[in-house]
This record gives structure tokens, C-alpha cells and sequence, in this order.
């Protein structure tokens, strides 16, 4: 959809929407969807999430937003779907993130069945790298699972949605329920108490399900999945051996392992990423050439098809939901008119410009991360080109609706930031679909 209003853009001010042509949308999230946009001077491509900030209000999520807008300030990875620019209009919160054309891997799971030993190694150990990276910022993801992966067009993995990360500190654990209910660690569900080294277990938990379409610990109440994860024995699938090797099962085992102390990557010196390196399952990885993406990743998408859910902007398309628009700002909003959780928005969820903008550390002894550059290759381009291609208005779904199985909707009972009503099923979150 081009931008239809005829003055022209200040590329020098602070960014905003008519900086961006708006492409096709890829994707839905709780508060909004997730579209291709294009850079109006640079001609890049991102990814737009955007949040209706009267829906974040209504689900009591303000803080999430704002929460999730600081972390990603602080974060610049090749395995994480970084921020680029940040920004607000009167409707909404806008993220301008990595464009990662390859689909998410609960996608991918629910496509294939299951997905091949040999990927999910590779996967595995590029996720690693961003976990690593991730706790050395001291952040802890806690929502680790096949639909917050996205894969880029050349295949390889990364990171997303921030929605219920912190940060830990060493002087105090944390005991708030936070994430999806399968993929949590028993130190979650115990409320005992818990720091970085859940995303470990969350890590194992998806390497599994992703091997064998089947997680490890189930249950249909909050209760019996609870029991499940605390006391279920690790059993694997009675066809396992011709899914995954002997040292893939040990690794899942390694992660997926009830004492933080012993588990796979939480070396009590924080320098676990070392055993997975040294992991006989992880033989074959060149580590070094690994995280400069150097690596040929195992399976690469099919860019002939769009690797996401189309029916998504076929709500648009059949004007089920308002297609997104450039729209000015008005000018001075009053913001002691305005209701303290969208002031509060108004007055948090501040511009973030990735080329003008150093990454900001609310530690002070971490050193500010210098911007890695969000620069799209010419795959990417020639991916749009099959994939992308249209505007909002003129598109038509060109691939079969894959239905996508949920996998437990994130949740979070918080003492880290304000409470969130609970959902029907008597879990807590923030009524994500
Ligand atoms: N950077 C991106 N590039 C391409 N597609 C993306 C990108 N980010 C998100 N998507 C797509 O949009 C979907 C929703 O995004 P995301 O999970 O970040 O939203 P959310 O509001 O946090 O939703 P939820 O918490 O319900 O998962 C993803 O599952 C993915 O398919």
C-alpha cells in the first residue's frame, strides 16, 4: 500500500510511518499484525509490528509493551529479531524489526510433521548463541518456543518476541509465572524460584517437540500440566531412535534436566554455552563460523511460497478489520487529559532510531552494543519479489492456509510488573490468542 500523501517525507526528523511503504502482512500478534515495510530512502525491508494501543489498554499489557520496546533497545544479535526503529501515532506503537521472510518454526512443524534431527541440531546451536548473548545481558527470555522462532530466508534461526522477558539480577530470583505453560521449567511452575536457566529447559522442550511433534510434558488443566513437568519422567517416543541419534537424545536430556545445576548450558560460571559446544551432538558445528552466519544452514525455506499464514490479511482484504494507514499525529497531545496507562505509553514508548542511536544498557557496566547493521541482501530482495510482492489491497492468498496448532497461550503472573486478570482456562496472561 503506497503512501498517498502528497508532502515530502522528513527523513531528518524523527521517524515515523511515512518514512515506510507498507507491503503485505505476514503475521498476527496479540495487539495487532506484523507486515512487510519498506524504508522509503534506504529501500529496506523490515518487518512492522504494530500494536493498537487501545486493545493493549483494554488487555492491561502497557507494560509489557514498554517493557518489551526498552529490552529490545538493549539487544543487537545475529539470532535475534532485532529492533530498528521505534515509534507511536495517535493509534498505535509501531516495532520496525529484522524482516525474517522464512516463517516461524511452529509453521514449519505443523507443515512437515516433524522436522529432521539434523536441522534442529543446527538450529540448536545457533539459538544457543543467541541464549548466550541474551543472559550476558541479563535478560531471560522466558517464552522460548517453536512459534517465537523465526527463520530469515537463507534459513537461519532467531529469537523473537520479547513480550514477557526481564531482566534478572544475581541478589534475587524471581517467582513470577511467565511464558507458555508446556515449555516451562520446573522452577516456573514450582514457584520456588528461578533465573536464566529456564530458557535452557525451554530451549530442550522445543528441540523435542520439533523432533518428535510431541512435547515432553502435557496435562489439560494448569494442575496436571504442572505434575507433568515436575515429576513426569523424560520419556521419549517409542519410534524415538529413528528420529534422533543416541547423542541428540543425550542432549535433549542434558536440557531438558530438572536441576538447574546440572542442566545443559547453565554452567554455574555462566560459561555453559562451552559443554554445548563440546557436546558430541554438537560434533559437526564449526562454532566460529556459526555465529557470523557463515554456516549453510541444514534446511532452507521454499520462497516460492509464502511461509506464513495468508488468511491474516485476508481480514483486511474483506474489510474485517481496519487496514493499517499513514496518519498525522496531532499535534501537543494533552497528557493530563489522557488516561494514566496512555499517557504513560505517550511518554514511554519513546523513538528508537537503530542508525542514529547507540544500543542502550540499563546496566552500567555492560558496555552500550554497537548497532550490527540491519542491512537486507539481495536474497532477501529477490524473496520479496516472489513472495512480498502486492499491496494490502490487490493481494490474494497464493498458498494453502496452514492451520497452526497453539502451543499454550503465553502467560504471565507477575510480581516483576502489574497483574493481568486470569484467563478463563485459570491461567494467567495478558489474552493472547
Ligand atoms: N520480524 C518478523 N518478520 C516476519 N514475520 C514476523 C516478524 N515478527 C513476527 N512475525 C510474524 O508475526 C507473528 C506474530 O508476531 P509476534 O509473536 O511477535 O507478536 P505478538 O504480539 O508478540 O504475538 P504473540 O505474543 O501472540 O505471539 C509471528 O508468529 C510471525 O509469524
Amino acid at each position: 500500500m503506497g503512501c498517498c500523501f502528497s508532502e515530502p517525507v522528513d527523513f531528518d526528523g524523527e521517524v515515523n510511518l511515512y518514512h515506510f511503504d507498507l507491503h503485505r502482512a505476514v503475521g498476527k500478534g496479540a495487539f495487532g499484525k506484523v507486515r512487510v515495510v519498506e524504508h522509503k530512502r534506504s529501500k529496506k525491508l523490515y518487518a512492522l509490528k504494530y500494536i493498537d494501543k487501545a486493545r493493549c489498554l483494554r488487555q492491561k499489557a502497557v507494560a509489557n509493551i514498554i517493557q518489551e520496546r526498552r529490552l529490545l533497545e538493549e539487544i543487537d544479535h545475529p539470532f535475534i529479531v532485532n529492533l530498528r526503529y521505534a515509534f507511536q501515532d495517535d493509534e498505535n506503537c509501531f516495532f520496525v524489526l529484522d524482516l525474517m521472510l522464512g516463517g516461524d518454526l511452529r509453521f514449519h512443524l505443523e507443515r512437515k510433521g516433524y522436522i529432521q534431527e539434523s536441522v534442529v541440531r543446527f538450529w540448536v546451536a545457533e539459538l544457543s548463541c543467541a541464549l548466550e548473548y541474551l543472559h550476558r545481558q541479563r535478560i531471560i527470555h522466558r517464552d522460548l518456543k517453536p512459534d517465537n522462532i523465526l527463520l530469515d530466508a537463507m534459513g537461519h534461526a532467531h529469537i523473537t518476541d520479547f513480550n514477557v522477558a526481564i531482566h534478572y539480577s544475581e541478589r534475587r530470583l524471581h517467582t513470577s509465572v511467565a511464558g507458555s505453560m508446556a515449555y516451562m521449567a520446573p522452577q516456573v511452575v514450582s514457584k520456588k524460584g528461578y533465573t536464566w536457566h529456564i530458557d535452557w529447559w525451554s530451549l530442550g522442550v522445543t528441540a523435542y517437540e520439533l523432533i518428535f511433534h510431541k512435547r515432553p510434558f502435557d496435562g489439560r488443566s494448569t494442575e496436571k500440566m504442572t505434575h507433568s513437568i515436575l515429576k513426569d519422567p523424560l520419556r521419549f517416543p517409542e519410534n524415538a531412535a529413528q528420529r534422533c541419534s543416541e547423542d541428540g537424545i543425550a542432549a535433549l536430556k542434558g536440557f531438558i534436566d530438572r536441576d538447574p545445576t546440572t542442566r545443559l548450558g547453565c554452567r554455574p560460571d555462566g560459561q555453559g554455552i562451552e559443554d554445548i559446544r563440546r557436546h558430541p551432538w554438537f560434533a559437526g558445528i564449526d562454532w566460529d563460523n556459526l555465529e557470523s552466519k557463515e554456516c549453510q544452514p541444514v534446511f532452507v525455506p521454499d520462497m516460492k511460497q509464502a511461509n506464513f499464514d495468508v488468511s491474516h490479511e485476508l481480514d483486511e482484504f474483506l474489510m474485517v478489520e481496519k487496514p493499517l494507514t499513514h496518519s498525522k499525529r496531532k499535534a501537543n497531545p494533552d497528557l493530563e487529559k489522557m488516561k494514566p496507562e496512555l499517557r504513560q505509553l505517550e511518554e514511554q514508548f519513546t523513538v528508537y532510531n537503530f542508525t542514529s542511536m547507540k544500543r542502550m544498557s540499563y546496566y552500567p557496566h555492560n558496555q552500550p552494543i554497537v548497532a550490527l547493521g540491519a542491512d537486507m541482501d539481495n536474497t532477501d530482495r529477490t524473496m520479496l519479489a516472489h513472495s512480498v510482492t502486492g499491496t494490502v489491497q490487490t493481494i490474494v492468498p497464493t498458498a494453502t492456509v496452514v492451520e497452526r496448532s497453539q502451543a499454550g497461550s503465553p502467560m504471565l503472573e507477575s510480581d516483576d510488573r502489574h497483574h493481568h486478570p486470569p484467563l478463563p482456562n485459570g491461567a494467567y496472561g495478558h489474552g493472547h490468542s
